[in-house]
């Protein structure tokens, strides 16, 4: 408590900062009220948001508290997203590697088989790791886990029916909202999980589908189509936008819609989904122009939704408190994460932002911070996007096409990878790397890479781009040889001045 009020004092010193010195008194408050089984912080979901608010909590001196209705801990991301997602990109990838890369290299064998069943396993157990993984992370730290649905009884209080049958109240100063997302369903087609399935079913197909049709060309679409693509499947991807990955730089987008067309994936874009068939052996999709026009039956033995996500609040008790959402569904906050009501705050996919697992953990941090009576922030525009295919589409920043919307005068430097030696070595130089600088100070306004693994590469930009280094900044800088990042060096070279190696 002691500790507390100086905080307050503390800030409150410092500097006048209204904001910041309420925000300690209402915790100081609390503090001081609290009784034995009340937390400082409760926080509702346990994926990338809420279990890393509930542990950076719980390092900061907080007793905290996390509840979580799936049993494990990891969220979408852990359990059903990011994880198991990339266990199977990267096991359908070697298959792939193994039929159409091998030979070339000299490596060759007798038969090549896929065991799915193995496959699924290998991803089933890296995914109990790392939720076990995070449940040693909170006794490690003493966050309390409560496995339950939690829903809200007054702005303080949090009624919890837990796994086991029971029911429970967890009582808070601060409760923390990171209940995530959920699948975008469409009118008329209904997620069985078998025919028609969501990311979750796409991610445990029991065998591999002959013909398999995507709705939605964005991150789950491509990423899911690329793993039963390489495992078989002729892979349709209907869009409804004019473009794949519609918040991509254009000029990189064409060129990775070229690359998933190699690879045998067919796009039919500007066209929507108008009717599901499911009655007899496969599905019947029945396709319209989406500017409206003729109508055309397309067959599939398995079709994946991945349409987007919207905001999961559903049993919450959000009205029951008063808190606000939007249009959207989306939890209203101010930019220290709290609602409309005071002590509850919400982060992660729930609110508005980019939908990813690395800005809800950066939200959860910042809340957290923000409880304590520090400061904190979150630039959304630096976080950075990935698309995990092969090559992979890693981006930070704008795009040219917002720059020029901005009216900024700026240059372009790219650098391709068949100029990269250890891209060529490896024989995997489809790519480039593009940058965008502002031509009056060179400063850089955006990166976007296409590589094998651009996820990687994208960092050194993301950390330029916090920094506000400028082109040359970065051309100046040593890397080491022969490396993918050269091509970075080389592309921010091109930006301010000119390449060596092209
Ligand atoms: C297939 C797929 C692949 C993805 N791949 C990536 C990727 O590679 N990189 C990336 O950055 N992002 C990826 N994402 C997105 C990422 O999963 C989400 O952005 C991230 O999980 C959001 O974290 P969160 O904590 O806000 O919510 P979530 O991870 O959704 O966690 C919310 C948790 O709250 C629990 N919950 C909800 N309501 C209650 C309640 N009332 N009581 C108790 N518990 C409750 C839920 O059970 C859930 O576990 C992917 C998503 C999918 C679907
Ligand atoms: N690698 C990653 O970081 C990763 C991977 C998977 C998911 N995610 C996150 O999960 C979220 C959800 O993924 P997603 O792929 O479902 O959504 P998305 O927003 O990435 O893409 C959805 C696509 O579906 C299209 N679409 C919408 N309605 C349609 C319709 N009726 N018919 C045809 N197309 C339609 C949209 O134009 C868009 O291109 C993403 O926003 C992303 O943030 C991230």
């Amino acid at each position: 408590m002691a500790a507390m009020a100086s905080l307050a004092r503390r800030r409150a010193g410092d500097v006048f900062r209204p904001e910041a010195v309420r925000r300690a008194a209402v915790f100081c408050r609390g503090f001081a009220a609290a009784a034995a089984d009340e937390n400082d912080v409760v926080v509702i979901g346990g994926g990338p948001g809420g279990y890393v608010a509930a542990i950076k909590a719980a390092q900061m001196g907080l007793k905290t508290t996390c509840i979580e209705k799936r049993g494990t801990l990891g969220g979408t991301c852990l359990n059903v997203g990011c994880i198991p997602s990339k266990a199977l990109l990267h096991s359908s990838h070697m298959y792939h590697e193994a039929k159409h890369a091998f030979p070339s290299h000299g490596v060759k064998f007798s038969q090549l088989e896929i065991d799915l069943p193995a496959m699924m396993a290998q991803k089933d157990k890296a995914v109990s790791g790392l939720t076990r993984g995070i449940e040693g992370l909170f006794k490690k730290n003493k966050v309390t886990y409560v496995k339950g649905f939690g829903k809200f009884v007054s702005p303080s209080e949090v009624s919890v029916d837990t796994l086991e049958g029971g029911n429970t109240v967890v009582k808070g100063k601060n409760i923390i909202i990171a209940t995530g997302s959920d699948v975008k369903s469409l009118p008329g087609v209904t997620i069985d999980e078998k025919k028609i399935v969501s990311s979750t079913g796409a991610l445990a197909l029991p065998e591999v589908p002959k013909k398999l049709v995507v709705i939605g060309a964005g991150y789950i679409g491509l990423e899911m189509g690329s793993v039963w693509g390489r495992l078989g499947s002729e892979v349709t991807v209907v869009e409804f936008a004019p473009d794949i990955v519609p918040s991509m730089d254009g000029e990189v987008r064409k060129q990775f819609q070229r690359m998933l067309e190699k690879q045998k994936m067919k796009f039919m874009l500007k066209t929507k989904v108008v009717g599901v068939d499911t009655s007899g052996d496969g599905v019947k999709l029945t396709l319209e122009p989406a500017a409206g026009g003729e109508q055309s039956i397309l067959e599939a033995d398995v079709v994946l939704v991945s349409a987007g996500r919207v905001p999961y609040t559903a049993g919450l008790g959000l009205e029951t408190i008063g808190v606000q959402t939007d249009k959207a569904g989306r939890i209203e906050v101010d930019k220290h994460f709290m609602t409309n009501v005071s002590g509850v705050y919400a982060i992660g996919d729930v609110i508005p932002g980019p939908m990813l697992a690395h800005k809800a953990e950066e939200d959860g941090v910042t809340c957290v911070e923000f409880i304590a009576g520090k400061e904190g922030h979150v630039d959304y525009d630096m976080v950075p996007g990935v698309v995990y295919t092969h090559p992979e589409v890693a981006s930070v920043g704008k795009t040219e096409e917002q720059v020029k919307a901005l009216g900024v005068s700026y240059r372009v430097g790219k650098f391709p990878f068949m100029a990269n030696s250890r891209a060529k070595a490896i024989d995997d130089a489809d790519g480039l790397v593009k940058i965008l600088a502002e031509k009056e100070t060179d400063k850089i306004l955006g990166v976007h890479i296409m590589a094998p693994n651009a996820g990687e590469l994208i960092h050194e930009a993301v950390l330029a781009l916090q920094y506000g280094a400028s082109s040359e900044d970065i051309a100046r800088t040593c890397h080491a040889h022969p490396t993918m990042s050269e091509a970075v060096k080389e592309a921010a070279m091109a930006t301010y001045d000119k390449p060596i190696h092209i």
